[in-house]
């Protein structure tokens, strides 16, 4: 058994494992440039905040080796075009803008054009290597709440392949798994994407966590006829007062979880945290092709000309939310003062 990654820099090569084709194929892809980021984002080749962020980094990287010139200024106008365009692929995932930020203040932190290449990619790198780090610290203090409690549920992935390594809402499974702690999740299969079905069922049966796959509309009969203890789920963005952007969806388990008063824990790294703004209603909220719900694959499973709604994302009030599980420990309520104290 082991923990599964999906991103990978080997040889000076930007490597992803597809995460379309999971969970019948385990095909990776080399992405050669910016361009080839950016399509793998939007296309959910590799998708999750955290991970995001470290391909976006890496992709960043990439289009500045490309650049020609050699004069410093015009090299930095061109990175900012590139910032832009790798931030216009999905706008609700802060991680993604974290990292793009980290690395521009690194290049404006240059003296050269080759200096600000060289920096780009070793800014990448950390990120890429500290974000393991993070998610295993994640993952023991989401250990630590949910060491009396078995039955969880999650929804969407916020796995290992949705980070460096471990994932956020996932991690304390996967370590579970390695200190012999014994969990039984409950997927819910999230629609319409199906992250759940396709990605976290077969990432905890890599790691031999025992896992059963739910729809989401059994969510709260599940909870109810399965005696669910906690409810665990990751983030995309949590704004300074706690409200967290997470999968469509992640609003009703939390409704549900204060209805049949159980813990519904929120795990991310303060990548995630957007601190510049107050509240959740100020989070972007992307929406996606109508095709993801009018259809399977290439049959059609609505009318032509439905109109549809899908929005990827929704975001759950501060109050519902029982406890943030971060790097740095775990935050309660309340939070605007315990996430400013905490960071
Ligand atoms: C640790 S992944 C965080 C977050 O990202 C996922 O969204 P998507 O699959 O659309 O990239 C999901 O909301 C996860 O909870």
């Amino acid at each position: 058994m082991s923990v599964p990654t999906s991103i990978k820099w080997e040889d000076n090569q930007l490597i992803i494992l597809d995460q379309q084709k999971l969970p019948h194929e385990m095909v990776y892809l080399t992405l050669n440039s910016i361009e080839e980021v950016f399509d793998a984002i939007v296309k959910l080749k590799v998708r999750g905040a955290p991970a995001i962020g470290i391909t976006a980094a890496y992709g960043l990287a990439l289009g500045a080796s490309r650049h020609e010139t050699e004069k410093l200024d015009d090299f930095l106008e061109l990175l900012q075009e590139d910032f832009r365009y790798l931030g216009s692929s999905r706008p609700t995932a802060v991680n993604l803008f974290w990292a793009l930020e980290r690395l521009m203040s690194v290049a404006h932190s240059s003296t050269s054009v080759n200096g600000a290449k060289t920096l780009l990619l070793e800014e990448a790198i950390k990120i890429h290597v500290e974000d393991e780090a993070t998610c295993k610290k994640i993952g023991e203090f989401g250990l630590s709440l949910l060491e009396n409690r078995r039955r969880v549920m999650t929804i969407c992935n916020a796995g290992s392949i949705a980070t460096a390594k471990y994932g956020t809402a996932l991690a304390p499974f996967h370590l579970g798994a390695e200190k012999g702690k014994e969990f039984d999740v409950f997927a819910c299969e999230t629609r319409p994407v199906y992250q759940g079905a396709r990605l976290t069922v077969w990432e905890l049966q890599q790691s031999g966590v025992p896992v059963t796959l739910i729809t989401d509309s059994m969510a709260a009969h599940t909870i109810h006829s399965k005696g669910i203890e906690a409810i665990i789920v990751g983030a995309d963005r949590i704004a300074a007062n706690g409200d967290t952007a997470n999968k469509i969806g992640t609003l009703g388990l939390a409704i549900l979880a204060k209805s049949y008063n159980i813990p519904f824990y929120v795990a991310a790294p303060f990548s995630t945290f957007d601190l510049s703004i107050d509240s959740g209603a100020q989070i972007p909220i992307e929406e996606r092709n109508s095709s993801e719900i009018t259809h399977l694959g290439e049959i059609a499973i609505a009318p032509e000309n439905t109109k549809v709604y899908n929005p990827a994302f929704d975001v759950t009030p501060a109050e519902y939310i029982t406890a943030i599980i971060t790097e740095k420990g775990i935050i309660k309520p309340d939070y605007k003062e315990n996430i400013a104290k905490i960071q």
